[in-house]
């Protein structure tokens, strides 16, 4: 581990200097194409304004025999659009591939200063993003770069589960952390074969009514993934960092797409990734907090005053603690608002209906 005194020191000389906070920028979908695909890779420049992240993956879902053409192929779209508003991601092959080296040094090299984040899967712990971090500032160095790129782990084994809060501190370029819960199931040894979302047989049952132990019980699906992204969470916020809901496969199914999206918002996560263009809007609606509850907010701050001591409004006792909550939802929403008109005029009006 660095000295607290060496955290924010370049890792190479010529390097940039470390960021000391990650920039706010909106995030709620990381829309994901593979670069060598030319169909989606021809849709890039009519997403590119319209989602907060592309991300060109290289990693799983690309087969062996198109790594070299998915790399290539996000050098030329990475190149060739104008990416407006929107951040350019990558993933890379995992750091025991044979891909991986290439995929950095190239990228770094021929389109460094037009990416954002590098997604970085399968971590383990710190170890892997000192790797990365001090390959990442080599090469920064020798390509003449100004501005670090930041780095974004996948929380997609158990042992990246059991160190996830030295991964959120391994280095000022950790931007946030996504669930990769396809991956995370297997090295779990998890008995489910699905990408994200729920299963029917994990569940809860009340209790029996009478004799008969199969009559008159409900029973409630849970959440798989509830211990993992709160721990995440937790990790992220203590660091500073963003914490992301990750793939949901099944492409069909927006309404559990919604909900689970909804529940990673819920408990503190920025976005989630979209996998296909239906995805999109999903993300956009539930990682933006409804005008309802921003116009709600606003309405405590105000009548909060300096923020301290108790009010009644509606009938719901208010505190510093309720006011601090209200306030990450107006932070929020005003960051989103800064970006998007239609997003600012919907929550103005629920503010006007609101005070009326
Ligand atoms: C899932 C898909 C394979 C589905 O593709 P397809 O069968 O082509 O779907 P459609 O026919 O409905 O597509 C309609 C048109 O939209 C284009 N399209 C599809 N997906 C995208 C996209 N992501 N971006 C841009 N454009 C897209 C199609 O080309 C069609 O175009 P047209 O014919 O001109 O109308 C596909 O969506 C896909 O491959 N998605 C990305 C999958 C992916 O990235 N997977 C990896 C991330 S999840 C993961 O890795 C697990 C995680 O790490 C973990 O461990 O949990
Ligand atoms: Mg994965």
């Amino acid at each position: 581990m660095r000295s607290p005194k060496d955290f924010f020191a370049p890792l190479a000389v010529g390097a940039p200097q470390p960021l000391r906070q990650i920039p706010v920028r909106p995030s709620r979908m990381i829309h994901f194409f593979d670069p060598g695909n030319e169909k989606m890779a021809a849709k890039i420049p009519s997403l590119a304004g319209k989602v907060d992240v592309l991300l060109g993956n290289l990693e799983d879902a690309v087969r062996a025999d198109r790594k070299e053409a998915a790399r290539a192929g996000l050098v030329s779209v990475a190149k060739a659009t104008d990416f407006g508003r929107t951040q350019l991601w990558t993933r890379v092959n995992s750091l025991d591939s044979p891909w991986v080296l290439d995929d950095l040094s190239t990228l770094v090299t021929e389109v460094g200063d037009r990416l954002d984040v590098i997604m970085v899967p399968k971590v383990e712990g710190a170890q892997d993003i000192h790797y990365v971090d001090r390959l990442l500032a080599q090469l920064e160095a020798r390509a003449g770069l100004t501005k670090p790129l930041l780095v974004h782990a996948i929380l997609e084994t158990a042992s990246g589960v059991a160190n996830v809060e030295e991964i959120a501190g391994a280095s000022p370029r950790m931007q946030g952390i996504s669930l990769g819960p396809a991956d995370l199931a297997a090295s779990r040894r998890m008995k489910t074969t699905r990408v994200g979302g729920g299963h029917p047989g994990y569940l809860v049952r009340t209790d029996p009514v009478g004799e008969d132990l199969a009559e008159g019980r409900t029973t409630y699906q849970q959440d798989l993934w509830h211990y993992t992204v709160a721990r995440m969470v937790d990790a992220c916020a203590m660091h500073g960092i963003l914490p992301y809901y990750g793939p949901f496969g099944d492409i069909r199914d927006v309404v559990a797409c919604e909900d689970q999206f909804r529940n990673a918002f819920l408990l503190g996560c920025v976005g989630a990734w979209s996998l296909h263009p239906v995805q999109i809007d999903i993300a956009k609606k539930v990682f933006s907090p409804a005008p309802e509850d921003v116009a709600w907010s606003r309405r405590v701050i105000a009548e909060m005053g300096d923020g301290t001591g108790a009010v009644m409004i509606d009938g719901k006792m208010q505190d510093d603690a309720s006011v601090k909550q209200c306030r990450v939802v107006v932070e929020l929403a005003e960051e989103l608002a800064a970006d998007d008109p239609e997003l600012a005029a919907a929550y103005d009006a629920a503010t006007k209906e609101i005070q009326s």
